[in-house]
């Protein structure tokens, strides 16, 4: 295909997702199958295109002047890949295939049109409804840390203390330019290219081997944060696909033992492959059995709880935008009843003088500060850990790190503007003994 025919492509899919409300993954896998002449490279540029138009979705629109799949996309040219008209008209010639040419009025916005006079959701590419929510979390700097939510993500690893380490997986996977992470000892990011394109790494003979892990570097500093101590009991109680319980059986030199659960069966189906490749022989999968209480046997036993909550994912927008945009107000307040839930029952398997780690990826203060705040209110024998102990666990680092994320009475806020991470806030409170 060529690239005129690529962005009616992405016009198309937009039209999908916007009109349909659809998943933008849904949207890219129906438009594959109803165009099987599409080769691989076609599919993957058309979906980062469309990736690109919607982390920059209201900015796009804002500059053009309108808010249809044609002027997000060609909004997006311009605010993200940096195409001059001259480019963006090149695309746009009418040829077979090629979207329709640039009216007078498209023309004279991509010329001179941008974000200066934009309101905040506008400039900060978030939805308009959001603004207050970020506006508690971040106050006047919501524009800012928005745009660093709606920039592209680099692809992090995690390497795997079990079988690794971070530089010899740097070194097996120089070809990509890999390079350790700045803060967490076991990380390795590699940069996209412009076109957004991600390596196979998952084909890779380390991947295969369970050196690494594909793993944001927040998240692996959620798992540092915990501290997991080898020898001890510690449960991962919402484990997911198990990206977490991987990191701290890393962290744990695979002493003691860690027991992964969820609430929901399928969602940790994945995590069996990744244990074995991992070798992480303490993790114990406990799968939920209708209304039997799994853990019912682990009250006030554990050495550490990890609550890697169920939230709105607002601080993984970088990796998942049109996440963003179908969020509604109902699901928010559906996932702070659900986040307090959890906490209470971790509470209960809290021995007295260990720990529970609260984890987001979300950077809204009702799923994180407010969530502990109402938590401390409900059980009265926890209590915050002060963040600058937390983070002590960066060694060195803790100092800078510091200064770069924020630091609040409940926990540490990273984020992509700050810390160069995903959005993740942690939390750690203690028992007392
Ligand atoms: C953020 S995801 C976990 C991601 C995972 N820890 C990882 O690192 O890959 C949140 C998980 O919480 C689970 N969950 C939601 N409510 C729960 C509850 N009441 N008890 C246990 N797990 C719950 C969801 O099924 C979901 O898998």
């Amino acid at each position: 295909m060529t690239p005129a025919a690529r962005l009616s492509a992405t016009i198309e899919v937009l039209d999908d997702i916007i009109a349909r409300r659809r998943p933008a993954a849904d949207a890219l896998k129906d438009w594959g199958l109803a165009h099987r002449f599409a080769g691989s490279g076609d599919r993957a540029a058309i979906g980062s295109l469309t990736f690109d138009a919607l982390r920059k979705r209201a900015s796009s629109a804002w500059i053009m002047g309108d808010e249809s799949p044609r002027a997000i996309a060609l909004g997006m040219l311009k605010r993200e890949r940096n195409f001059n008209l001259a480019a963006i008209e090149k695309l746009t010639d009418g040829g077979r295939f090629a979207p329709s040419p640039l009216s007078e009025d498209e023309r004279a916005r991509l010329d001179t049109a941008d974000v200066s006079s934009a309101p905040a959701w506008v400039a900060g590419d978030y939805p308009e409804w959001l603004d207050p929510y970020l506006t508690a979390s971040f106050g006047d700097d919501r524009a800012e840390e928005g745009a660093a939510l709606a920039a592209r993500a680099p692809v992090d690893l995690r390497a795997n203390l079990i079988k690794s380490d971070a530089q010899k997986v740097a070194a097996e996977l120089a070809e990509y330019h890999a390079q350790p992470t700045r803060w967490s000892p076991t990380g390795v990011r590699i940069a996209l290219g412009s076109d957004a394109k991600a390596p196979p790494l998952q084909s890779e003979p380390g991947y295969l081997k369970g050196m690494f892990e594909v793993q944001d570097e927040g998240s692996q500093l959620a798992a540092l944060f915990a501290a997991p101590e080898g020898g001890k009991r510690v449960i991962d109680l919402c484990a997911g696909a198990g990206g977490k319980s991987l990191a701290l059986a890393a962290l744990m030199h695979n002493r003691g033992e860690v027991i992964a659960t969820d609430s929901d069966k399928r969602r940790l189906a994945p995590i069996y492959a990744r244990l074995e490749r991992a070798s992480a022989k303490c993790v114990k999968v406990l799968t939920p059995r209708g209304k039997t209480d799994v853990l019912a046997e682990f009250d006030l036993s554990a050495d550490l709880v990890l609550v890697d909550a169920p939230c709105t994912g607002s601080g993984a927008w970088r990796r998942n935008p049109d996440a963003k945009w179908r969020i509604r107000p109902g699901a928010l307040e559906i996932r702070e009843r659900e986040q307090a839930e959890v906490l209470d029952r971790a509470a209960r398997l809290v021995r007295p003088g260990g720990r529970l780690a609260y984890v987001t990826c979300s950077v809204l203060d009702n799923e994180n500060g407010a969530q502990v705040r109402s938590f401390l209110s409900r059980s009265k024998s926890f209590s915050v850990i002060l963040p600058d102990e937390v983070i002590s666990a960066l060694g060195e680092r803790a100092m800078v790190f510091g200064k770069a994320a924020r630091l609040s009475a409940e926990g540490i806020l990273m984020t992509p503007r700050t810390t160069e991470t995903d959005g993740f806030f942690v939390s750690v409170l203690r028992r007392e003994g």
